[in-house]
C-alpha cells in the first residue's frame, strides 16, 4: 500500500473577551462548503502553522494576527483528505473582519451553539473549548466531609463549574453516599461533577461524567458516555487517552506534591514536551499546583492547572 499523504492544516480560534468564539462557513466549491469551521487552511511548502495561520486569516478575513497560542492538535481521515490540524487559540488581532470569501461569520458561546453543522474533526475542539483554566479536585481525605462540603458549598457560591469527586481512600458505599451529597449541591449551581472511575455510578446517579485513574484507563476498551478524563503520566496514557477519544486528561506529577513528596516529577520542561506531541484534547498540569501556577502552566502549552489541596483553602 502506498504511504497516505498528510494535509497539514492551520486554524485559528478566536476568542473575545467575554469568552465568545468565531466560527465561519466554508465556501461554495470546497469539500464540506456551507459547513463550520474554524478559519484557517492548508500550510504551504517551507511554512509552519503559525506562519500559515497568520496568512490564511489575512487572505480570508483581512485580520493580523498579533497573539496566538498553539492548542489542540487533532487528525482525521475524510473522503477527500488525511488532515492534520494544529489548532490555535487566537487571542488578539487587529483588523475589521471582512469575509473575502463569501463566508458567513458567526460568534458562538462555548457549548451552546447556534448553528451547524460543524466539520466532524472539529468535535472535540469544541467540547475542549468547553472545559476551565482550572480544574478542581476534592480533598475530603485531608479536610474530612463536614469541612470539606462546607468549603465546597463557599466555592460553589464563588463560581466553580467543574469537580473531579477522587476519594479513594472512601468504601464503595460511602464514596457513593458522598457523590450523592455533592451532586445534590454541585446541580444546583450548574456545577458538572465527574466521578472517579466509575461510569456506571456516574450514570445512575446523573454525574456529567468519569475520570479515570491511569491503570484504568489502559484497560479501558470503550470509552464511557458523558464527559472522560484521565489521568496520565507518559506518552503511552497521553496516547491511549487520545485513541479512545478522551475530553482532557491531567499529566503529572509536574512539582513534588504533600502527596506524592520526594516523587518523580516532570517539571514544566518534561511536561512541556510530552504536551509538544500534540493532543485533541487539553492537558492540565497536576501535582503540587495553585491557581498562581497557572501562567507557568499555559506557557508549558497546559490548558490550566489541577489543583487538590489548594482549591479548598
Ligand atoms: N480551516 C479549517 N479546516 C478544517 C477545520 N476542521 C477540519 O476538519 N478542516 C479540514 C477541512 C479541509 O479538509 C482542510 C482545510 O482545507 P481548506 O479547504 O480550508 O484549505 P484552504 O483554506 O487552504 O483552501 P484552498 O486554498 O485549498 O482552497 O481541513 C477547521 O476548523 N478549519
Ligand atoms: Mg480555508
Amino acid at each position: 500500500m502506498s504511504e497516505t499523504k498528510i494535509t497539514h492544516v492551520a486554524a485559528g480560534i478566536l476568542i473575545r473577551a467575554d469568552g465568545q468564539f468565531l466560527l465561519g462557513s466554508r465556501p461554495a466549491g470546497k469539500p464540506y462548503a456551507g459547513w463550520w469551521e474554524f478559519p484557517g487552511g492548508k500550510l504551504e511548502s517551507g511554512e509552519t502553522a503559525l506562519q500559515a495561520l497568520t496568512r490564511e486569516l489575512q487572505e480570508e478575513m483581512g485580520i493580523r494576527v498579533t497573539a496566538a497560542q498553539p492548542w489542540l492538535v487533532q487528525t482525521f481521515v475524510y473522503p477527500h483528505a488525511h488532515v492534520r490540524l494544529n489548532f490555535f487559540k487566537v487571542s488578539g488581532w487587529e483588523g475589521e473582519l471582512h469575509p473575502h470569501e463569501g463566508q458567513q461569520f458567526a460568534w458562538q458561546t462555548p457549548g451552546r451553539l447556534n448553528v451547524e453543522p460543524v466539520l466532524p474533526a472539529n468535535t472535540p475542539i469544541l467540547r475542549g473549548l468547553q472545559l476551565p483554566a482550572v480544574l478542581a479536585f476534592s480533598n475530603v481525605a485531608e479536610l474530612g466531609e463536614t469541612a470539606w462540603l462546607a468549603t465546597l458549598q463557599t466555592q460553589l457560591a464563588q463560581g466553580l463549574r467543574w469537580l473531579v469527586l477522587r476519594e479513594p481512600q472512601l468504601d464503595a458505599d460511602s464514596y457513593a453516599a458522598l457523590a450523592r451529597q455533592t451532586l445534590a449541591l454541585a446541580q444546583e449551581h450548574g456545577c458538572q461533577v465527574l466521578l472517579h472511575g466509575q461510569p456506571e455510578l456516574a450514570e445512575v446517579l446523573g454525574a456529567a461524567g468519569v475520570h479515570l485513574p491511569a491503570r484504568q484507563l489502559m484497560q479501558t476498551t470503550t470509552r464511557p458516555g458523558g464527559w472522560c478524563g484521565a489521568s496520565v503520566h507518559n506518552a503511552a496514557e497521553l496516547a491511549k487517552a487520545a485513541e479512545l477519544g478522551l475530553d482532557y486528561v491531567v499529566l503529572g506529577t509536574v512539582a513534588a506534591s504533600q502527596s506524592h513528596p520526594g516523587g518523580a516529577t516532570l517539571g514544566w520542561d518534561g511536561f512541556s514536551a510530552l504536551v509538544g506531541q500534540g493532543w485533541p484534547f487539553p492537558v492540565y498540569g497536576i501535582g503540587g499546583l495553585s491557581a498562581a501556577d497557572l501562567d507557568a502552566a499555559q506557557a508549558a502549552g497546559a490548558q490550566g492547572v489541577a489543583i487538590l489541596r489548594a482549591a479548598w483553602r
